[in-house]
């Protein structure tokens, strides 16, 4: 089931339209990177999914109910964390989560036990006495998802939750979220690549105020089918004998005695290549097949 839709979205402001025509759908209990260079559009969408932008068209609904600007009858479905989330610095984080309960109408009882553990799941049970202003970056990133998870929503909408954090930091937060996966569905924006191809499950890139490709890493893998093989030599030796044998294939020569190889068929040419070294008694450092990336995927739909 798809607990975000959004259909043909389009916003400008003033002269300058940012969303075209915009349009995706979350699944259920998924992780789903949003990804756009600075400036594409993001937060827009993520503002108009919270109902805090007067959108000029399209529609958006969460939990199959439709978002309507100023009404946010829907946000009892979402938790969101920004991407520079501010807090009372004087307060601990336990008294925090009380006073976000609190605003929100929860019991009293399920506050405290919602809040302790929250605070174990994002790591911070050793710091809940301490004042957030001794917090890091990390820390109270890490605190903006625990409130965000408050009221059990089904939709956490992540605003670059890792951009301003140090590998560590960002890596934290990560595992965080691939832990809340089994209890919500998460959306998070990003230009950080490498971050969605370590726990996403479905990507959607927004280029030029329009979805240019929306898919699973499987299927950005399927678009890029495997058509290289690197082979590294100990020395120089071997290369011209190498490159005759193999004419008939587009061979790039590269630094440190390694080539490329380009094929539509490179798993018989790995074959052909591991039955020629053999056959010639040639020992090769490296034979390595090259997986496909998400960053040649996202050059190749941006350019
Ligand atoms: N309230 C506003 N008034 C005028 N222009 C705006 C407003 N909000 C956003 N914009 C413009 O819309 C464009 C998209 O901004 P947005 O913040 O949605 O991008 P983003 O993809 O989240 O970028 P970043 O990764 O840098 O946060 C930018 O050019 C921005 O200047």
């Amino acid at each position: 089931m798809a607990i975000l839709e959004i259909n043909h979205l389009k916003k400008s402001f003033g002269q300058q339209t940012v969303l075209k025509d915009v349009h995706f759908s979350v699944k259920e209990h998924t992780i789903f990177g949003f990804i756009g260079q600075n400036g594409a559009g993001k937060t827009t969408t993520m503002k108009a999914i919270l109902g805090l932008l007067k959108i000029d068209g399209g529609n958006i609904t969460v939990c199959n109910e439709q978002i309507n600007y100023g009404n946010n009858q829907t946000n009892q479905y979402i938790g969101y964390l920004p991407d520079v989330p501010e807090f009372y610095s004087f307060m601990t984080p336990l008294e925090y989560l009380e006073l976000c309960g609190q605003v929100t109408h929860m019991a009293k009882h399920d506050i405290l036990t919602k809040s302790q553990e929250l605070i174990e799941l994002v790591g911070l049970s050793a710091h809940a006495k301490k004042r957030i202003s001794g917090f890091s970056r990390g820390m109270k990133q890490r605190l903006g998802i625990a409130q965000a998870l408050l009221n059990n929503p089904k939709l956490l909408i992540c605003d670059e939750p890792t951009s301003a954090l140090d590998p560590i930091g960002r890596k934290d937060i990560l595992d965080i979220l691939q832990k809340v996966k089994d209890k919500t569905t998460i959306i998070f924006s990003t230009h950080i690549l490498s971050d969605v191809e370590r726990v996403c499950d479905e990507i959607a890139i927004l280029n030029e105020g329009q979805i240019v490709f929306q898919g699973s890493l499987e299927d950005v893998k399927a678009k890029h089918p495997v058509n290289a093989l690197s082979i590294q030599f100990y020395d120089h030796l071997h290369i011209n004998d190498f490159m005759n044998t193999f004419s008939d294939l587009q061979i790039i020569p590269e630094e440190h005695h390694r080539l490329t190889i380009h094929s539509k068929d490179i798993y018989t040419t790995e074959m052909r290549v591991f039955h020629y070294l053999y056959q010639n008694h040639i020992k090769a450092e490296k034979v390595i097949v090259e997986e496909p990336t998400l960053e040649n995927l996202f050059m190749e739909v941006v350019k």
